[in-house]
């Protein structure tokens, strides 16, 4: 059961978070123009656009006819998250009448790639924009919904403006408190303890360790800082960084059966103090806050986990906070 928000959906109702029921008035398609690729995967191709009505630059995600049960569930989310902080808005939703494909119209975000992007990101910057993450994951929680696919990939940062939003809500769903939820979700490096054990009543807080992964690979300078070759290595990496102590501890406390015929897995590993990572080049970003707060994040226990809201509070956000306080107070 989440710490908080487990109740939202029960109160904002069933027309809140049925997706099922939800009847979507699909829009022409002519209004806008492809322009150019800037990316894709299993479920969708994303492209450029141009509204031809007011000329405005977006983005056209053409959905795959495969993703077609979840289009519903994406759509709600989307139109339920509308005006939240830092969420990518959806201007428009579409179907071409001779192909029958779906594509949604989202608000365009001049995104600068992660790899080029966190390389020339001060200490300041990385407070700003994690900041930015947890203020639009807090709003997100507290509509009772999970993203469930948080990753450099899917948040998208256009550094001229300080401008962040979360995108692809083609994974989130309504969390329920005792559902049990699929476990394959996620991007491999970002993906939680929970996941990767089998826990399949997991909640809100799968987000914040997906947000712990981002703010090691900032600290420490590292694109990916659990770089799992396939799903055992990605929690045996873990289980060298925090240890089997605390691992062991995690599978009692919420009586998980953990199986392996892997060796590796069963060994005992003793947990790294974080100063471990600390190297000459990270050190201006690894400051005793800093890594304060990854520990909060980085725990198996799910329900230890800060939420978005008090992660939002650690002192390593003083000099942001501030600045947001005054900026608002002004
Ligand atoms: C894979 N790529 C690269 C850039 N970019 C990609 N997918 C995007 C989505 Br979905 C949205 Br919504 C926005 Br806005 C941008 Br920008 C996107
Ligand atoms: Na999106």
């Amino acid at each position: 059961m989440a710490r908080t928000y487990s109740g939202v959906n029960a109160q904002l109702g069933r027309s809140w978070y049925d997706y099922e029921g939800f009847r979507i008035e699909w829009s022409s398609p002519e209004r806008y123009e492809i322009v150019g690729r800037v990316g894709g995967g299993k479920y969708s191709e994303v492209f450029e656009g141009i509204d031809m009505v007011n000329t405005d630059i977006c983005i056209i995600k053409v959905l795959k006819p495969v993703a077609s049960k979840k289009i519903k569930r994406e759509v709600k989310i989307l139109r339920n998250l509308t005006g939240g902080p830092n969420v990518v808005a959806l201007l428009d939703v579409v179907q071409d009448p001779s192909s029958r494909y779906h594509s949604l119209i989202m608000e365009y975000v001049d995104n600068t790639e992660w790899k080029a992007l966190y390389p020339v990101l001060g200490e300041v910057d990385i407070k700003y924009y994690t900041f930015q993450l947890l203020k639009g994951l807090d709003f997100v929680h507290s509509r009772g919904i999970m993203h469930r696919d948080i990753k450099p990939g899917n948040v998208m940062i256009d550094h001229r403006h300080r401008k962040l939003r979360i995108i692809d809500w083609g994974l989130a769903e309504f969390y329920h408190p005792g559902t049990a939820y699929h476990i394959r979700v996620g991007s491999r490096y970002y993906k939680a303890p929970e996941l990767l054990v089998g826990y399949k009543q997991y909640d809100y807080s799968l987000d914040m360790w997906s947000v712990g992964c981002m703010l090691a690979s900032m600290i420490f300078r590292k694109e990916h800082f659990f770089r799992g070759s396939d799903n055992d290595d990605q929690l045996l990496r873990i289980m060298k960084c925090l240890g089997t102590d605390c691992f062991d501890a995690y599978l009692k406390t919420y009586n998980i059966p953990f199986e392996t015929e892997l060796e590796s897995l069963l060994q005992v590993y003793p947990k790294q103090p974080w100063t471990r990572f600390v190297t000459t080049e990270n050190q201006p970003y690894a400051s005793s806050e800093a890594l304060d707060l990854l520990e909060k994040l980085l725990r198996y226990d799910h329900q230890k986990r800060p939420t978005a809201r008090e992660a939002q509070g650690h002192t390593y956000f003083n000099i942001v906070r501030l600045q947001a306080a005054s900026v608002k107070g002004d």
